[in-house]
């Protein structure tokens, strides 16, 4: 289980990212954080594996409070909690295969890692997994030759590769087309679903949020002012959160019919 407990940030310049938050996410939940631009949430996620330093509160991932571990207990902790990006963070002149495997890195001693040496255990998890999320067949391609999909695929077997206590997913579709977003999170969702394996996914569109989370939290100016379930995200919920706007317009807009939906997918795929 993960509970934050009464954390915030404020950077140096002064500005106040995070306001006293608290929440626990049980194992298998799977969160959307939602929020207008400049809510916090890049910071929330980042302040979890301590990318960036909360200026107060506790953090607790299981029995580890991670705001008080030195460098090298952080390193350690930071293998136990799976990162999926935008830009999936591959190292593109790598092949699909070294780029899952390197989810494996924290866990091998360092001169195995330096001749990128890896157990007939990791190499068989890295194909099932590559297998679960449709690559099975690229797992030899080099990396810059994927489609931005089949990438963010490669970035969720990395870090399942890892077998990680938490997923902390940041904006995982923003770079991608309607369609490809839906596979994506439903591939997220399944993957938490199968490993009970707590979620955090800070996503801009609301509509996906609500399909494929298990719980929303809202953050407005770096407070939570919603934390309930999809369904009771109504339009003034999203009016607390957002501000105003036409929800039930944007609503229509985010359902592509399925020929929208077909027309995407055949301009992503050069068709
Ligand atoms: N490195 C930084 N230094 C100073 N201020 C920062 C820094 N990163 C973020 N902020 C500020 O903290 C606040 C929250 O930013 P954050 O990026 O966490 O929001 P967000 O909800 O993720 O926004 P977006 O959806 O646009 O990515 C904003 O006011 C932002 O300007």
């Amino acid at each position: 289980m993960l509970k934050l407990d009464n954390v915030s940030k404020t950077y140096k310049t002064g500005d106040k990212a995070l306001h006293n938050v608290c929440l626990e996410v049980s194992a298998g939940q799977v969160v959307g954080l939602i929020g207008p631009s400049g809510a916090g949430k890049s910071t929330l996620i980042r302040c979890i594996n301590r990318l960036v330093e909360p200026t107060q509160g506790s953090i607790t991932l299981g029995s580890t409070d991670l705001t008080k571990l030195n460098r090298r207990d952080l390193r350690q902790a930071r293998r136990r909690i799976g990162m999926i990006f935008q830009e999936y963070a591959l190292v593109e002149r790598l092949t699909v295969m070294e780029n899952v495997l390197s989810g494996r890195l924290g866990y091998v001693p360092t001169w195995r890692s330096w001749f990128r040496k890896f157990s007939p255990e990791d190499i068989a998890l890295a194909h099932s997994l590559l297998d679960n999320v449709g690559l099975a067949d690229h797992y030899n391609k080099r990396a810059d030759a994927l489609s931005g999909g089949q990438r963010q695929r490669v970035g969720i077997a990395r870090a399942l590769e890892q077998n990680p206590e938490l997923l902390l997913v940041d904006e995982p579709t923003a770079s991608l087309d309607p369609k490809t977003s839906r596979q994506i999170m439903r591939l997220i969702r399944a993957a938490c679903q199968e490993r009970n394996l707590p979620a955090i996914i800070n996503i801009h569109d609301v509509m996906l949020a609500q399909q494929f989370s298990d719980r929303i939290i809202g953050l407005r100016a770096g407070k939570v002012v919603f934390d309930g379930s999809p369904e009771a995200l109504s339009d003034e919920v999203l009016t607390t959160i957002y501000g105003d706007e036409d929800w039930t317009q944007l609503r229509a807009d985010a359902t592509p019919t399925q020929n929208e939906a077909t027309a995407v997918l055949d301009l992503a795929e050069g068709v």
